[in-house]
């Protein structure tokens, strides 16, 4: 599959964030996307996922807007601050079921403790919440995966098993990955493409 961004010009008010930005990510690719802060990368990440729509262009897969897929989102994104990503009133489990059934190999390889699952979000600590919510992204037939600063709150072993797993099932189930991250090293190690958003 292809996942395309053409020709994308994006704002918030009257500041330009995004001018005339083209992306385009094939299946099993892993791609960086490398920028200073305050550049739009994370902006980028929510027009790819369908978030917010472009002021001009198309975001695309295999030439279909993501709205034309019925069901959850074949685009996901996993964000940089995992407790803006999830519903404070409710359980991690209620949270985890309506992505989809629950997977109990996911919960081993991410290190996910069942008594987590009866817990609000406000209850585990922000590298817990972002295993669980990659667990969570991973639950959806999901065939492209937006990575914004994924790992960064966890600790460097953490960091290791986390990108191992990541990359081990994006292999096993041709996902396309893009990887945002300040940590150049962390994007030549891990990816097949960086991509810069200087211009
Ligand atoms: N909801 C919003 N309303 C207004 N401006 C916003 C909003 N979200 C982001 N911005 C602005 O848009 C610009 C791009 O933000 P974005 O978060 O996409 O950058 P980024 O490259 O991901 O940054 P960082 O590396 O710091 O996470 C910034 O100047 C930011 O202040």
């Amino acid at each position: 599959m292809i996942l395309q961004a053409s020709q994308i010009d994006f704002g918030y008010r009257h500041k330009t964030v995004l001018d005339d930005v083209n992306l385009t990510v094939k299946s099993g690719e892993r791609v960086g996307l490398f920028a200073p802060s305050g550049r739009g990368k994370t902006t980028l990440c929510k027009l790819l996922a369908g978030y917010m729509q472009p002021k001009r262009g198309t975001v695309t897969l295999d030439g279909k807007l993501l709205s034309d897929y019925p069901g959850a989102c074949p685009v996901q994104m996993i964000w940089q601050h995992p407790e803006l990503a999830l519903d404070p009133r409710i359980r991690l489990r209620q949270s985890l079921t309506e992505a989809g059934p629950i997977d109990q190999r996911l919960l081993d390889a991410l290190h996910i403790q069942p008594a987590w699952l009866d817990r609000f979000p406000r209850e585990l600590s922000g590298g817990e919440l972002q295993r669980f919510c990659i667990a969570r992204a991973l639950a959806v037939p999901v065939k492209f995966l937006l990575c914004d600063e994924i790992s960064a709150m966890l600790d460097l072993v953490t960091q290791a098993q986390l990108w191992q797993f990541l990359l081990e099932e994006a292999q096993a189930r041709d996902i396309g990955l893009v990887i945002v991250s300040h940590n150049s090293a962390l994007l030549d190690h891990l990816c097949t493409r960086i991509v810069s958003l200087e211009g």
